[in-house]
């Protein structure tokens, strides 16, 4: 199959990418660092989780976020509902889309969010309910896709079989998440094949993490199977809380130095997100995992 001539790259870097930090990030911070991705050209942003605080607390002032935007023409904020009290809060903040997120693992389920992957489909069910009556599109995920950090292997019928029910259920989009990064282009290829049997490929989206190096890899494996979406964390930050050890997503200036050398549009500024990049990681002190953001800042 050719490469897709347009990729829609979703950017986590503000929720996935700072749901893990140990310190605290200030609001504001997180509203500049929304702002200057809008500015870079990125038209969706994950801005925020409506999680339980306990559980993530760098998410916590999710509402403090969303009523702060400073909302772009064209840009989509969306945030992570993960139940009804989630969606409802998400609605009273003027949330454009959501997301709802399962996984093909049983272990990963209950450690994420408290619930077998059966359970967690049925508290979707009024989730999607409820935002379908309130106009508001949701996005489903699926983690472990490649992997599990409790199971090991990850069966890709199982993986095909958790996508469908969230499309079904009406999840316009199916976010497949390699959790812990240890997928291989070969497996990434494979796993779409089979979710790919029941869901329409412009329908699906590649979530990969970075931790064994192979995420552009694999998302240019993916790619070639026709994948037009890409989810992708500025500096690659990240990493999720209840995956120990695993980083951050692939980082979103590697995806487009990638695709701009495919001839792939995005409508990205390569050098603004670079120095969003730049300037994110120096502000709450961390690496810069993207090896292009460190040589464009190296020039
Ligand atoms: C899902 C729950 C809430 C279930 O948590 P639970 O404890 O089973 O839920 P509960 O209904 O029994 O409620 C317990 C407490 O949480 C509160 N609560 C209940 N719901 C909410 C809510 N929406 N917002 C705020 N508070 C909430 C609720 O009010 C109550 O408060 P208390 O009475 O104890 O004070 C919990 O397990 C949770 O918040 N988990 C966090 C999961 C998470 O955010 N994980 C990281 C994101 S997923 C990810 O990163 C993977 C992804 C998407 O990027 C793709 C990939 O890479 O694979």
């Amino acid at each position: 199959m050719p490469f897709p001539t347009h990729v829609r790259l979703v950017e986590v870097g503000p929720r996935d990418g700072l749901q893990n930090e140990p310190n605290p990030i200030d609001t504001a911070t997180k509203l500049e660092l929304i702002d200057r991705l809008g500015a870079a050209g990125l038209k969706y942003i994950e801005a925020a989780s409506f999680v339980s605080p306990k559980w993530v607390p760098q998410m916590a002032d999710h509402r403090g976020v969303m009523a702060g935007l400073k909302r772009r023409q064209g840009v989509t904020y969306a945030a992570l509902t993960p139940n009804l009290k989630g969606l409802e809060a998400a609605l009273e903040c003027g949330v454009e889309e959501v997301a709802v997120f399962g996984a093909a693992s049983e272990a990963f389920s209950q450690k994420n969010i408290n619930c077998s992957v059966a359970e967690s489909l049925e508290r979707f069910a009024p989730v999607l309910e409820r935002a379908r009556e309130a106009n508001v599109r949701v996005r489903g995920y699926v983690s472990c896709v490649l992997g599990c950090p409790y199971e090991g292997q990850i069966a890709p019928a199982k993986v095909a079989e958790v996508s469908k029910a969230l499309f079904d259920m009406g999840c316009y989009e199916v976010s497949l998440g390699d959790t812990i990064g240890v997928g291989t282009p070969l497996k990434a290829k494979r796993m779409l094949e089979a979710v790919a049997r029941d869901i329409p490929m412009a329908q699906l989206a590649a979530h990969f993490h970075d931790t064994y190096g192979q995420a552009l890899a694999n998302l240019y494996a993916v790619l070639e199977e026709g994948v037009g979406v890409v989810d992708s964390s500025v500096a690659g930050l990240g990493g999720c809380p209840y995956a120990k050890g695993a980083s951050g997503n692939v980082a979103s200036e590697d995806v487009v130095y990638l695709l701009n050398g495919l001839g792939i549009e995005t409508g990205i500024d390569l050098n603004t997100l670079a120095e969003t990049g730049t300037w994110i990681t120096q502000t709450i002190g961390r690496p810069n995992r993207s090896k292009v953001g460190v040589a464009l800042a190296a020039k």
